[in-house]
């Protein structure tokens, strides 16, 4: 029996773990090579009961059965959704009936495939029928007692215990959708720059796993070097590279921070732009983590059709080229869909209406608010990185005199020791914050870490150079704490500057920030004196609605107009100015001390201004 593919599709190819691996793929990989199957991307995924290979072949490609049976090399899977094939064997119109959505392919192959092979990793069901998680995993933590050493002279740069890092890391486990079957941990002077934990602690690691059931997954609290990561990954597979992938049973897998976090970021990005920015971030990341553990599927290939023929091209050769291709790829899509966000903030800015961001740690409750304010249902979950993508709410604050309504935008949560290329990645989302007025920095305050916490923020604030922004401190989740912890922190709040308590499930507090958010936008406003037309008396009631007016007076050219507005407002009404206002401010703009300059610097008499006698 003969398959030929109705348009591009992925296939899966999977094959019982018990049969010798290196058999049975090279075998799959001749099948498809002698049929010129023009295979476009493949991804490998190994569980201890399972290997399937997905590949994604070019349409009117003719795909030879799959051979089954008690001594099978290999079988067809046509659970993979975006599947579409005609039987050849079969009347041409008995097609198979799959949801052949065109889009999952085109834009996303690798990543619908990611998430569909991780989801049988994670998932069996049992005799019962319950679906069931199965992959466990070891935690590796470390206490590098230099760098603890280095932070104790280091104020802005928090220091999280082993402890308390051990705490975030079984939080975002549990998000990734692993159990910790057990967990090893090692205080080292510096850390081993070749396995970066010690031999015998790698040895440890290793035992504690062959003795947990379902476990081939080791997670380092730790962002591993590729080189590290090699190394470890030799270690915990001594077995099967000795015996050249004969034995039985799936190779360990060595995952390090990163990958958890950005593996986390796959499962939760939601928009098109998301998923691009997720799937690029996990290609710079693998890219350079290809290595030469699938030598044997070494081969020439002349036989993979136009672009792949060419003199000896290897398997990790064609690998690296179609990273790299993938990256160049999502970059330019990337950048195509920021054109489009570059012209959205553009239009917003037209609006004039004030901008400010929700930034904070994960966790913290920014989606929360962000509902609270304004119902807008972006999903707020007990997990970590809930959101991924920015969202704008126009919300209107209830008691606002300077700025009734204002946008407001939620963002990715950040969290310590976050890879730089994971921000880079994120540049989009990142943006939304560069362009805010005024930030709105929400803290947990019920997580025992929040102070560490709200400093790590605020260092990315620094990287960022966004830090001389207004930044409104909500001291979240105070109907979490004990009533004298919550009313010391309530009295602390009060007592400080742009700093309000509140609890976003609750509601209580939040008449103090829409106050407090009221003060910090009042830095933003800028003073104007102007001669307005009276048939510009739509702009007199911006001014009212927007800016707080000292002084009006009707004469006979027109309205004249002292007043405080946001700079937006000021810019359009500079053509009705009546002195020259410097729109720079006079030093520290957080004092919203604005200088004016006069043309001759002469003394005014304000109150003789206001009546028209100057
Ligand atoms: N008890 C209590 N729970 C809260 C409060 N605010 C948020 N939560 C809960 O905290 C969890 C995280 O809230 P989110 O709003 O998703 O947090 P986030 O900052 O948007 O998180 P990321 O998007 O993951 O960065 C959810 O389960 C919320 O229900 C609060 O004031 N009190
Ligand atoms: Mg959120």
């Amino acid at each position: 029996m003969e398959y030929i593919a109705k348009e591009r599709i992925i296939i899966k190819l999977k094959k019982a773990s018990h049969r010798s691996q290196r058999m049975t793929w090279t075998t799959v990989w001749s099948a498809l090579l002698f049929c010129t199957v023009h295979v476009q991307a493949f991804s490998l995924s190994k569980t201890r009961r399972t290997s399937s290979l997905f590949v994604s072949i070019s349409p009117s490609t003719r795909i030879p059965s799959p051979v089954d049976g008690d001594n099978g090399e290999w079988s067809l899977d046509t659970s993979v959704t975006g599947m579409g094939f005609y039987d050849l064997d079969e009347n041409e119109n008995n097609m198979f009936s799959f949801d052949t959505s065109s889009d999952i392919i085109s834009d996303t192959i690798r990543e619908e495939v990611d998430i569909l092979e991780e989801r049988e990793d994670r998932l069996y069901i049992d005799e019962f029928g319950v679906k069931r998680k199965v992959e466990r995993c070891i935690l590796v933590g470390v206490e590098e007692l230099s760098a603890a050493r280095r932070s104790q002279s280091d104020d802005q740069q928090p220091f999280f215990s082993l402890q308390e890092s051990m705490t975030e890391m079984r939080e975002l486990i549990k998000t990734a959708g692993m159990e910790i079957a057990g967990e090893v941990t090692q205080r080292l002077n510096e850390i081993n720059p070749r396995t970066y934990i010690g031999t015998g602690k790698v040895e440890e690691a290793n035992e504690l796993m062959q003795k947990a059931a379902d476990c081939s997954t080791i997670v380092f609290d730790a962002e591993l070097t590729p080189r590290q990561q090699k190394h470890l990954e030799n270690s915990f597979n001594k077995k099967i590279l000795q015996d050249d992938f004969l034995v039985a049973g799936g190779e360990i897998k060595v995952i390090d921070r990163t990958a958890l976090i950005l593996d986390i970021f796959a499962q939760h990005a939601k928009t098109k732009e998301g998923k691009l920015q997720v799937e690029l971030a996990l290609h710079e990341y693998r890219k350079p983590r290809l290595t030469k553990m699938w030598t044997h599927l070494e081969r020439q290939s002349g036989a993979g059709g136009v672009g792949l023929r060419g003199p000896g091209e290897s398997q990790l050769e064609i690998d690296k080229r179609l990273v790299r291709d993938r990256i160049i790829t999502l970059k330019h899509k990337i950048d195509d869909v920021q054109k489009h966000r570059t012209m959205h903030r553009l239009s917003r800015k037209r609006t004039g209406l004030p901008f400010l961001s929700l930034v904070g740690y994960t966790n913290a409750g920014k989606s929360s608010l962000l509902n609270y304010l304004t119902r807008a249902g972006v999903m707020a979950e007990p997990i970590l990185f809930a959101t991924l993508d920015p969202t704008t709410r126009k919300v209107k604050l209830p008691g606002y005199k300077t700025h009734p309504e204002v946008l407001l935008t939620d963002t990715v949560g950040f969290i310590q020791k976050l890879p730089t290329h994971l921000v880079a990645a994120f540049r989009a989302t990142l943006e939304e914050v560069k362009e805010a007025d005024v930030l709105i920095h929400v803290i947990d305050v019920s997580n025992p870490s929040w102070e560490k916490q709200e400093l790590a923020v605020l260092s990315v604030l620094k990287e960022m150079k966004v830090d001389d922004k207004p930044i409104v401190r909500v001291l979240n989740k105070i109907d979490l704490l004990e009533p004298d912890d919550a009313e010391y922190l309530k009295y602390d709040a009060a007592t400080s500057e742009n700093t309000v308590a509140v609890s976003a499930k609750t509601g209580e507090g939040l008449q103090d920030f829409v106050a407090v958010v009221e003060d910090a936008m009042s830095q933003l406003l800028v003073p104007i004196e102007i001669l307005l037309p009276y048939s510009k008396g739509d702009e007199l009631n911006v001014v009212h609605e927007q800016g707080n007016v000292e002084v009006v007076d009707y004469r006979e050219t027109g309205t004249y107009c002292r007043a405080m507005v946001p700079t937006a407002v000021a810019k359009r009404l500079e053509p009705y100015s009546t002195s020259h206002i410097s729109m720079e401010p006079s030093g520290d703009r957080k004092s919203g001390d604005w200088k004016m300059n006069t043309e001759d610097d002469e003394e005014i008499d304000w109150a003789a201004l206001a009546k028209g006698r100057h």
